[in-house]
């Protein structure tokens, strides 16, 4: 059974009335909890995690988390009292405010800044927060009570659409409003949301009825019926109405009325005298707000029969289950993991426990909540941030009360609130967007996911085909469980990774722009073939950068030290780090000749010359740029799914997780630029990428075929990737680990420095970098150094790497110690205006 359990629960009631404190967790970034006194009145309903109304500062009302209630006074200022409780029951649980607090104290940050991250703007009420009709209700038919305070908000609402908690006040005259609108939230009778962007917009389809009088008075209808025999058209429609809404069998059923468009779309009536029988007030017009979350009636589906292999990886992480906390399943490209994770997710739900199942990024979800949804129906929740804030906030309201017992999420799902976790699976576990990089609470959500999974007892599944090499060491040591699947699924066989000497084509002239000859060609068989075709570039946009023929100028950001990205759609040049653009000048704004060329490739230019090279090729692109939209993943995959699409271009969102039948090359247009990433990482990250891109081909049955293009063949790293040898990139990157203190056997911490003055960065990274010396020793603190990218938003950066020893040292202390010395740094005069951000375990 859940656990929604107090921290502490109120003191047993005494004769004499105890004055109770709640210390409250405000989703701001304060160092400390602000702690305020419970009015008497509200004793027995102020809970540990429920939301609260308080005032903050002179004029600022905000909610907030209760996370501890006692009977301490503050020592140090006077408590002001809380305004309102807006929760019957917490929403937030006592393991998530146990998760919370290891989550700012792991990552260095506040504990606001984490409640912030975690809750959807719909849950965050402040004095800027707007209030609309929760699109599900219908004042008109729902059938709840609601008093007259509360009829008076409604339709107040219905007349103005949205509204502010002032304009409520206002509205009611009086100054307790918020339990009012307390209770209309708990009636779904309205929602809350934060930005004027986030206001959800419901899906209306226009009705008609017959007034109410007409239906219910006596004799009415006859009356209405005589008025109209003059007017034969007007009659016809009532006629028709009546046919359609027999009133007179059941009075009733007018409530519910017609769609409009059955009238309108009749030929045989007359549209203008539908409008004036409107006007007359003898039909009535009305919205109906169709449903958001639609219930998929589609029959549900057995899960597939696993094979002998899925069977025995099952079975031996069951098995390793009950001596370990945390399994690996290391199972190759195809080889069938998804089917395992639901065979497991089936035996936790019949166990009565909740699941998280985690995945690295929005692109992969459709496929799978597809295939999860024939499985588990309305169970299943899906959380990612294509939702608006009122969808997020219905997925956290449907965790808590089990409507939702799988939620297949990204990172930011690990917020949820669980009480009941008995297993999480997180899903491609190496890769790097787990984690968070800015801003605040910087986490992981793979080893939040463990950390949680600690707290409740549960079980943590990860799975990949390139593991990460923190977590096969762990496996290696006997930490964690390992399984292992070698083969893919039923006949498919890994495919054929082939090697393409872009330097030799260069020389002999076969290249076409940046696709070498023999890529085309295969390119041309498959489509030949109707079969089809993924193109991976890792960078998007048209080119990287342009620069003029003539005087060698560069545009570049005006905010940031990079070049400007030129994308043709648009004819612009972006900033992919602020944002910044700008149009394309015609000519060099530098020497003025109209020779600026663009320089490398992305996705866009790919896309565009292929389109131009094999006109009757059906060609799409999946990037940054063409998913802004809430469905556009959707739109992209499914295109690509049905054959509607021939060669799908992309970033790494098509890399990894996506699974069509059909794909039987797999380009990689420039390995080069990966390989070569100035990051001790950079080996780890080519393997992985090259292996899971390359893991698109061939999944059922045809074989598959992999052009790798590169100038430079002899490189190491792609023998393993051709002998799909993970073993030996592993031993391979653990004795390099080892030798240059990385992790897995250090722990490490970015500090960077941000001030815009550029002097003012460095000396002020000067100052901390001897100071964190001086507290945690010389070996320790590497820095500072000015990064690649050494200006970003107008803050020039300077970095400090610290490298913690795994053993005889005490994290909590060290990062005190580092907590410490920024603070410290803060307070110097000369430093004035300096950012300091440290990014613990960062990637
Ligand atoms: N038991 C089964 N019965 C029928 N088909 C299966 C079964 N298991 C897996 N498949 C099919 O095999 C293909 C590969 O499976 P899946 O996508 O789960 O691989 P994966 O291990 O997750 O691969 P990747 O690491 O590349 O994401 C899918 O098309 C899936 O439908
Ligand atoms: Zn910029």
């Amino acid at each position: 059974m859940s656990e929604l359990l107090n921290f502490n629960y109120p003191p047993e009631p005494a004769v004499d009335r105890v004055t109770l404190f709640a210390d409250v967790i405000l989703p701001l970034p304060l160092p400390k909890l602000y702690t305020y006194r419970i009015p008497f009145e509200m004793n027995d309903d102020v809970m540990v995690g429920a939301r609260v109304i308080v005032q903050f500062g002179s004029k600022r009302i905000l909610s907030c988390i209760v996370a501890d209630i006692h009977e301490q006074a503050p020592a140090d200022y006077q408590a002001k009292y809380i305004m309102d409780v807006l929760d019957d029951t917490p929403i937030v649980t006592v393991p998530q405010l146990k998760l919370f607090k290891w989550i700012a104290d792991y990552y260095m940050c506040t504990l606001g800044e984490v409640i912030n991250a975690a809750l959807p703007s719909a849950l965050k009420l402040s004095s800027e927060s707007r209030i609309q009709l929760h699109p599900h209700f219908n004042p008109e038919e729902d059938d709840i009570p609601l008093a007259t305070q509360e009829v008076k908000i409604i339709y107040a609402l219905q007349q103005n659409q949205a509204m502010t908690f002032t304009d409520i006040g206002n509205l009611l005259q009086i100054k307790s409003y918020h339990k009012f609108i307390k209770s209309l939230i708990q009636k779904e009778a309205i929602i809350i949301y934060e930005q004027v962007s986030d206001k959800f917009s419901p899906k209306v389809v226009k009705k008609i009825r017959l007034s109410e009088h007409f239906v219910q008075g006596e004799g009415m209808l006859e009356e209405l019926f005589e008025q109209l025999t003059p007017k034969p058209k007007q009659l016809d429609i009532l006629l028709n109405y009546l046919q359609k809404v027999p009133v007179h069998q059941d009075v009733n059923l007018n409530y519910k009325g017609i769609e409009k468009s059955v009238l309108t779309n009749n030929p045989h009536l007359s549209k203008s005298s539908i409008d004036s029988l409107i006007k007359k007030g003898v039909l009535e017009q009305f919205d109906q707000i169709i449903s958001r979350f639609p219930v998929d009636d589609s029959p549900r589906q057995l899960p597939m029969n696993l094979s002998e292999h899925q069977l025995q990886a099952k079975d031996e992480i069951l098995g390793l289950f009950k001596e370990k906390d945390t399994v690996l399943l290391h199972g190759v490209t195809g080889s069938g993991k998804t089917e395992v994770y639901i065979d497991l997710i089936k035996h936790a739900l019949e166990g009565g426990g909740q699941v998280l199942y985690l995945l690295p990024e929005i692109a992969l979800t459709a496929q799978i909540v597809t295939r999860l949804m024939k499985v588990f129906g309305e169970k299943l929740g899906v959380y990612h941030s294509k939702f608006s804030d009122n969808e997020r906030a219905e997925v956290w309201q449907g965790v808590l009360s089990g409507r939702f017992q799988v939620v297949v999420g990204v990172r930011s799902a690990v917020f949820l609130p669980f009480h009941n976790l008995s297993l999480i699976i997180v899903d491609e576990e190496h890769e790097s967007s787990y984690k968070q990089y800015d801003p605040a609470p910087r986490y992981n959500a793979r080893e939040t996911a463990l950390m949680m999974a600690h707290l409740q007892g549960a079980k943590t599944l990860l799975g990949s085909a390139t593991p990460s090499i923190e977590t096969y060491y762990n496996c290696k040591t006997g930490r964690w469980g390992l399984v292992t699947m070698l083969k893919r699924f039923g006949e498919a066989q890994l495919p054929d990774v082939e090697l393409v000497n872009t330097r030799e084509e260069q020389q002999r002239k076969t290249m076409h722009s940046h696709f070498s000859s023999k890529l085309l060609d295969g390119i041309e068989q498959r489509l030949k073939r109707h079969e089809q075709v993924i193109l991976f570039q890792n960078r998007r946009g048209y080119a990287p950068f342009i620069a003029c023929d003539e005087c060698s100028w560069i545009p570049k950001c005006r905010n940031c030290a990079v070049s400007l990205s030129y994308h043709k759609f648009g004819n612009e040049l972006r900033c992919h780090y602020c944002g910044y653009h700008e149009h394309m000048p015609s000519d060099c704004p530098a020497c003025g000749a109209t020779t600026l060329k663009s320089m490398g490739f992305g996705t866009e230019k790919i896309e565009d010359e292929l389109k131009l090279i094999l006109p009757d090729a059906e060609v799409q692109r999946m990037d940054l740029d063409t998913t802004k939209k809430k469905n556009s993943y959707q739109q992209i995959i499914a295109d690509f799914e049905n054959g509607k699409t021939n060669v799908l271009v992309g970033t790494q969102m098509v890399t990894k997780g996506l699974d069509f039948e059909n794909v039987s090359l797999v380009g990689i247009l420039n390995a080069d630029s990966i390989i070569h990433f100035p990051d001790y990482r950079a080996h780890e990250r080519a393997y992985q990428l090259f292996v899971q891109v390359s893991g698109r081909a061939g999944r059922k049955g045809k074989p598959g075929t992999v052009f790798i293009q590169t100038r430079d063949p002899m490189q190491a790293i792609f023998r393993k990737v051709i002998s799909n040898d993970y073993e030996s990139l592993y031993e391979h990157e653990i004795e390099e680990r080892m030798r240059f203190s990385y992790p897995p056997f250090v722990r490490m911490i970015k500090v960077t420095v941000k001030h815009a003055d550029e002097r003012t960065s460095e000396n002020a990274a000067i100052v901390l970098a001897k100071d964190l010396t001086d507290k945690l020793g010389k070996q320790q603190v590497l820095g500072p150094e000015i990064p690649y990218i050494f200006r970003i938003r107008n803050l020039f950066l300077n970095e400090i790497h610290i490298k913690l020893p795994r053993e005889n040292v005490n994290l909590r202390s060290a990062k005190g110690l580092i907590a410490q010395a920024i603070q410290q740094l803060y307070l110097l005069p000369d430093f004035k205006g300096i950012k300091v951000v440290a990014d613990v375990d960062p990637m």
